[in-house]
């Protein structure tokens, strides 16, 4: 059986910043419903990455195709039909400081000028609900709320429209550890329920060995690794030696391999419950 078309498919990508070679020929795919996690040293090109394949950024040379549609080469109305299929939370700057959350929640519905403003209400309230917002806390300020909760809204805003598509920068950059976790379960659970395919830069451990299913390295201007977590480990550069196998990078492997072992076990009884 064919294959089915990758979500994004980058081939042959290169960047060029003057002299400066961020991209040398890079090519990738990402499959529907996986999550790829993009690590890589600091300048190593990760952000221009992502927002190339936003269609904010235009390459040097090679092709961005997101949903099949080449990103640099479709017309304004296919781009803008493009960007309701995909959601983005980033670092920075994720929330307008002038709208409450349940506003900026309900502002990219607003912007499409065909949804009933009942309906954007309580698709609004529904998305704010999903990451745990009550109802309560939704006509709060963004500068009244915790940086948690400013994350949490800022996903419900990137769900507004109930993409295919999620891509996060640093998702849980300058989350304390418990609320890294829960961010994290957050993500795993809405990656089940809505069917997502997401692509999240990250310098977390914790977190992208949590989630992705496959983890893309780029350093050296290339793509040094891509594949799962125990595939990525055992490619020999200095990157990876010292990015996963420091004494921090064992110890979030080694809760991974726990993690999984349990899942395992759990299932295992599972079927032998079945069984029986
Ligand atoms: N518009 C630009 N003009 C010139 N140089 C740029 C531009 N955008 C990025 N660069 C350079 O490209 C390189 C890659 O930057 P990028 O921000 O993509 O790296 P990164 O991997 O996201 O880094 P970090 O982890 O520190 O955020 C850097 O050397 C940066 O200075």
């Amino acid at each position: 059986m064919a294959e089915a078309q990758p979500v994004i498919r980058i081939e042959g990508l290169s960047t060029r910043f003057g002299d400066v070679v961020v991209h040398d020929n890079l090519s990738m795919d990402v499959r529907a419903g996986e999550i790829i996690a993009l690590v890589g040293g600091s300048g190593s090109g990760k952000t221009t990455l992502l927002r190339q394949v936003l269609g904010l950024e235009r390459p040097s040379a090679g092709t961005v195709k997101v949903f099949g549609i080449d990103v640099h080469h479709a017309d304004p109305a296919t781009l803008q039909q493009m960007r309701n299929r995909w959601g983005m939370l980033f670092q920075h700057g994720a929330l307008f400081s002038a709208l409450s959350a349940f506003d900026n929640v309900a502002q990219p519905m607003r912007e499409l000028r065909v949804l009933p403003e009942a309906l954007v209400r309580d698709a609004a309230l529904l998305k704010l609900q999903m990451v745990d917002i009550p109802p309560e806390q939704a006509l709060r300020m963004p500068a009244d709320l915790s940086g948690g909760m400013v994350k949490r809204v800022a996903l419900a805003r990137a769900l507004a429209l109930e993409p295919e598509l999620l891509f996060l920068d640093e998702p849980t950059a300058g989350l304390d550890p418990a609320l890294s976790e829960s961010f994290v379960r957050l993500i795993a659970m809405l990656h089940r329920e809505m069917n997502l395919t997401v692509i999240m830069v990250t310098h977390d451990l914790d977190t992208l060995l949590a989630l992705a299913t496959r983890i893309a390295v780029l350093a050296d201007k290339r793509l040094i690794a891509y594949g799962e977590a125990e595939e990525v480990v055992r490619v020999d550069h200095p990157f990876i030696t010292e990015y996963f196998l420091g004494e921090r990078g064992q110890r979030a492997l080694q809760g991974m391999r726990d993690e999984r072992e349990k899942a395992r076990a759990a299932n295992t009884h599972r079927e032998y419950d079945h069984g029986k």
